[in-house]
């Protein structure tokens, strides 16, 4: 399917919003000690180093996962898995989780790990621990960082 056809309205991400909500999804890990975060890269990093100021952890990791056709319905995957565990007792962030695909791929690979995406749409809400924010199937979200937010988002 077109990215024009799947993408029907845009939900965009202020940094104030997103600091919120990840402040939020913090609260609800109070009393919980982590080795350290994963981030999954690229848009969980800047997600990850808000998660990290807030529970005051210092040890992060990546997992790189490249998907191709920024909008388009994703063909292929690369990763590269930086760490050699299960993921147990760490967290596992990402800015958003979609259809699913990135999910079940880090799923996979670090199954101990407790999931959290800031954002979710329904394909791929069941995949993660927890969330913040559910967004509707067709919603593009748009997110601070991005350089170049479709013209009406
Ligand atoms: O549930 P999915 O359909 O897999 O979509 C979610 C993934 O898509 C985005 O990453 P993307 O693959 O675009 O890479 P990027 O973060 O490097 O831009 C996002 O950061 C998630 O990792």
């Amino acid at each position: 399917m077109a990215s024009s056809e799947r993408y029907q309205r845009y939900f965009k991400v202020s940094w104030d919003r997103l600091q919120n909500d990840i402040r939020e999804l913090c609260k609800d890990l109070e009393g919980r000690t982590f080795k350290g975060i994963i981030a999954i890269a690229r848009g969980g990093l800047i997600p990850t180093g808000l998660f990290a100021q807030e529970m005051g952890l210092r040890n992060i990791d990546t997992l790189c996962v490249q998907s191709y056709d920024a909008m388009s319905q994703r063909e292929g995957v690369t990763v590269d898995k930086g760490v050699d565990h299960d993921g147990e007792g760490w967290l596992l962030i990402d800015d958003l989780v979609d259809t699913g695909k990135t999910a079940r791929i880090v799923r996979e690979l670090l199954p101990k790990a407790l999931f959290i995406t800031v954002y979710a749409k329904p394909e791929g809400r069941p995949l993660v621990d927890r969330f913040h924010t559910e967004v509707s199937q067709d919603t593009w979200v748009v997110f601070p960082w991005e350089p170049n937010p479709p013209a009406d988002a």
